[in-house]
């Protein structure tokens, strides 16, 4: 698979400053030219934001953040460049003025997604020198964390050129969904805007408010969409005889006089006013940035109930995070360790994220035990037990833990963990991790385990090679000389 060396990002509004953080926070150094004179805060609020959405969303080894840099000319930002995104407004003239440079400047072998999110990649292309590079790569918002890209090809695209950009996309986490022919809005917009028409008629015939509309598709089908789209949905919708029965009974609606869907309600001045102040008192005095942030976590939380989905293998789009989780577990795990042995180990950095919050309003006890694991998983990827390691057929298993619980961490709390190790022998791993406010530094819960070095196929304990041993043992070598941790050796029990 080819992965994006280098990303150059045409345009840093909304969905620009989505794509920055994508590709940054991807491990990509990105380029960006935005003539707006506050280009750099609004990108820097952006990444800030993707940066928190991604501490809660994984706690797989994301690799070094790549490197930002802001150009004073187009010509700079494209040069080097083997992915450059355009997402400048949205107007054709435009678009084709900045792509036509973009064409001129750009290396040979530079892929040229544009972000529009409706006009035809053959109209665009249509100035260009070098017209079959040219593609539409449509996002959706937030880019980074809303996997999919439409990647539509006007006539003069190559077919190698669809195929690099689909290729491309899935090490940045994304899911390239190719289109097979051009039309205007593509597939996801051509859906947004008939549900969109409908919407705004409701609210011009005084039907429902604009928060009453939102409630009707957040308490119901918006659920739905989420995990299984509209067809899957309908199939089931079918009961046992399925889409046939479905089709047969709700079929004949759709020439009832449901939908107004073909006619535009005429935006003038009293519905958009009516529908600014509706909007306003929905928002109940949130910010913009406000609202993302609570977007994004709760996009966090349902991309991570996703991962668990189809008995823990994952499903939709939470099936995509568990894939990519798995690559960067592969790539960075071990890499991405630098560390001081005369300290215990800092080895996982997270935040506490909605999903993991109880009804007592402080992160619940089985996620003490998944961070205190992460812990462990990052220690043993640092010894080289990684996934090439445990697909050979062995592995350690933790055989025994003991959890302290200290403090609270609160939702959204910055926490961070440590490793001491206690000892090591041929087979026996004994480890005591300590969990941080990283705020703070107070100590909110310890755990003490031990990991015996496993057979896998055999199921059963056997010695770890040299290799493994090695490492393990000069660090616990050197964790030697550190104090006890306190509690340790501790267990549950009372006085009688
Ligand atoms: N906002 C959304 O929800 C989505 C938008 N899109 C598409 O993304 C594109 C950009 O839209 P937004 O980010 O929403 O707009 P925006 O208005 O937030 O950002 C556009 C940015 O382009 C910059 N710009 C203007 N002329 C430029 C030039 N000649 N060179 C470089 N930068 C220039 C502006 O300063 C601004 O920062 C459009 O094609 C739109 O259809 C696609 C998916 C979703
Ligand atoms: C409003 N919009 C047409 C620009 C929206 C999109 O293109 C996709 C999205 O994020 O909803």
């Amino acid at each position: 698979m080819t992965g994006i060396n280098k990303a150059a990002c045409i345009g840093g509004g909304v969905i620009g400053g989505g794509w920055i953080a994508r590709f940054l926070l991807a491990g990509i150094d990105v380029d960006v030219f935005d003539p707006h004179p506050e280009a750099s805060r609004i990108v820097g609020e952006v990444i800030a934001n993707a940066e928190k959405a991604y501490a809660m969303l994984t706690g797989a080894p994301l690799p070094p953040r790549g490197k930002l840099s802001f150009c004073k000319t187009l010509e700079e930002a494209v040069a080097g460049a083997d992915w450059i995104q355009e997402s400048v407004p949205e107007r054709l003239d435009l678009k084709r003025g900045v792509l036509t440079q973009i064409d001129a400047a750009a290396g040979p072998d530079a892929l040229i997604g544009s972000s529009t999110s409706g006009l035809l990649p053959t109209d665009l292309q249509r100035d260009m020198k070098y017209p079959e590079r040219l593609f539409v790569a449509h996002p959706y918002n937030p880019v980074y964390l809303l996997p999919l890209v439409e990647i539509v090809g006007g006539e003069k695209t190559s077919a190698a050129t669809i195929k690099a950009a689909m290729e491309r996309l899935a090490p940045i986490g994304m899911k390239g969904v190719h289109i097979a022919k051009e039309i205007e809005a593509f597939v996801g917009d051509r859906l947004l805007e008939a549900l969109w028409r409908e919407a705004l008629w409701l609210i011009h015939d005084d039907i429902c408010t604009v928060e009453t509309l939102d409630d009707v598709i957040r308490y119901s089908f918006g659920l739905r969409w989420a995990q299984m789209g509209l067809f899957q949905t309908y199939r089931i919708a079918g009961g046992e005889a399925g889409m046939r029965h479905f089709l047969a009974q709700f079929g004949p609606c759709l020439a009832w006089p449901w939908t107004k869907l073909t006619d535009v309600v005429d935006l003038d001045d009293v519905l958009i006013e009516k529908i600014g102040q509706q909007s306003d008192e929905q928002a109940a005095g949130l910010s913009i940035r406000e609202l993302e942030r609570i977007r994004d976590e709760n996009l966090v939380g349902i991309l991570q109930a996703l991962k668990g989905g189809d008995g823990g293998k994952g499903w939709g789009a939470g099936k995509l995070l568990k894939d990519f989780e798995q690559s960067l577990w592969a790539q960075g795990g071990r890499a991405a360790m630098s560390f001081d042995p005369s300290k215990p180990l800092k080895l996982v950095e997270t935040k506490v994220g909605p999903a993991w919050v109880d009804y007592n309003g402080h992160m619940t006890e089985h996620r003490y035990l998944q961070v205190f694991g992460d812990t462990s998983d990052a220690l043993l990827r640092l010894i080289g037990v990684d996934l090439a390691y445990v697909e050979a057929g062995r592995s350690y298993y933790t055989v025994e833990t003991h959890i302290r619980h200290l403090g609270e961490a609160k939702l959204g709390q910055a926490i961070h963990s440590t490793c001491q190790i206690l000892g090591v022998d041929d087979k026996r791993l004994h480890v005591f991790h300590t969990l941080y406010d990283t705020a703070t530094g107070e100590a909110l819960a310890t755990a003490e385990h031990m990991l015996l070095h496993v057979d896998s196929k055999a199921g059963k304990a056997t010695p770890a090679p040299a290799v493994i041993l090695d490492k393990v043992k000069a660090i616990a070598e050197a964790h030697a000389n550190l104090a006890a941790p306190e509690g340790v050796g501790r267990h549950v029990g009372q006085k009688r």
